[in-house]
């Protein structure tokens, strides 16, 4: 299979800047090598261009911001690769979703989380808009939102029912709402307890693509594993993911030949000590071979 590596060092949907090292440490740590010797064509395409938040008014920085991501990912899906992008925030999702409905119309999106990413700028609390990436992307909603300055060159781009979570056990009453009102397709951690991690993801796929031709949109945020495997990134909760439910999820999406463009993201290396920084970037590496191919059989 061919990949194309494309770094987005975001930080600007949230308080904690660590999360622009996110690209680099998963780099460092031999990403790239390691995709290589699994028999892959990678291209690395370097980092998006985000510009400082100091300089730049935010109005422009957020429309350069996601067009210059939605631009690269629509770029090197374009090229005949899979993109796999290397966050940074979660915000960037706005991007990555919108540059795949650019090269791909059809595209449906597993969203592995923790947490909705689906308040408004109207319903969140806490003005992050790593909690709010999906609410700029979804056709339906729009008439319940507002456009921020600057994001006018987002058009939404996905339908609520193009959308499943896996793993959420953080949701805000706003979100609840939302998911409940539009009828938004949900497995939370208690559905995969109590169905398993097999039936969940079966479930997920075939209510997603029950004719198996769709382009698939992997938004892996690496805060849905458990907080034992990922003690860098910035909004923890307990109960996760195990490691082996996380690998599952994507030997099977990858099984499918249809994974066109992923996104690994909330890596923050500078939360936690050398040892924490270790075990996070190990596991997102893991996470990641698992995307494209490499099952645990050995
Ligand atoms: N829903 C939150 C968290 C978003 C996490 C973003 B992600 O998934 O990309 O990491 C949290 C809202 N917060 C929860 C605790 C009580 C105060 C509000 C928000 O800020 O909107
Ligand atoms: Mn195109
Ligand atoms: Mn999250
Ligand atoms: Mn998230």
């Amino acid at each position: 299979g061919k990949v194309g590596v494309l770094g987005c060092p975001m930080y600007h949907g949230q308080t904690k800047p660590g999360t622009k090292e996110g690209p680099a440490a998963l780099r460092d740590a031999g990403l790239l090598e390691m995709l290589k010797d699994q028999g892959l064509d990678v291209k690395d395409f370097g980092d998006v261009n985000i510009p400082c938040l100091e300089e730049v008014p935010l109005s422009d920085l957020s429309v350069k911001n996601p067009k210059n991501i939605a631009t690269d990912v629509h770029k090197v899906l374009d090229s005949g690769r899979a993109c796999l992008v290397l966050g940074g925030d979660h915000s960037l999702a706005i991007g990555s979703i919108y540059g795949h409905s650019l090269a791909e119309l059809d595209q449906v999106v597993v969203w592995v989380d923790a947490h909705a990413d689906i308040n408004t700028p109207l319903t969140s609390t806490s003005g992050n808009i790593h909690g709010m990436p999906l609410s700029f992307l979804v056709h339906e909603l729009q008439p319940y939102t507002c456009k921020l300055p600057g994001f006018e060159s987002i058009k939404p781009c996905i339908s609520a029912k193009d959308i499943v979570y896996i793993g959420l056990r953080s949701v805000d009453p706003g979100e609840r709402y939302i998911i409940e009102k539009f009828g938004i397709q949900s497995f939370s951690i208690s559905e995969v307890d109590k169905l398993g991690i097999k039936e969940v993801v079966e479930k997920a796929i075939n209510y997603l693509d029950p004719e198996g031709k769709r382009p698939i949109h992997l938004s892996f945020d690496v805060d849905a594993l458990d907080p034992s495997l990922i003690p860098c990134t910035g909004t923890p909760v307990l109960g996760g993911l195990s490691f082996r439910e996380g690998n599952y999820i994507c030997e099977e999406l990858a099984a499918t030949g249809r994974l066109s463009c992923v996104d690994i993201v909330e890596v923050n290396p500078t939360l936690g000590n050398e040892r924490d920084k270790e075990i996070t970037v190990n596991a997102a590496l893991q996470i990641i071979t698992r995307c494209f191919g490499n099952r645990r059989q050995g």
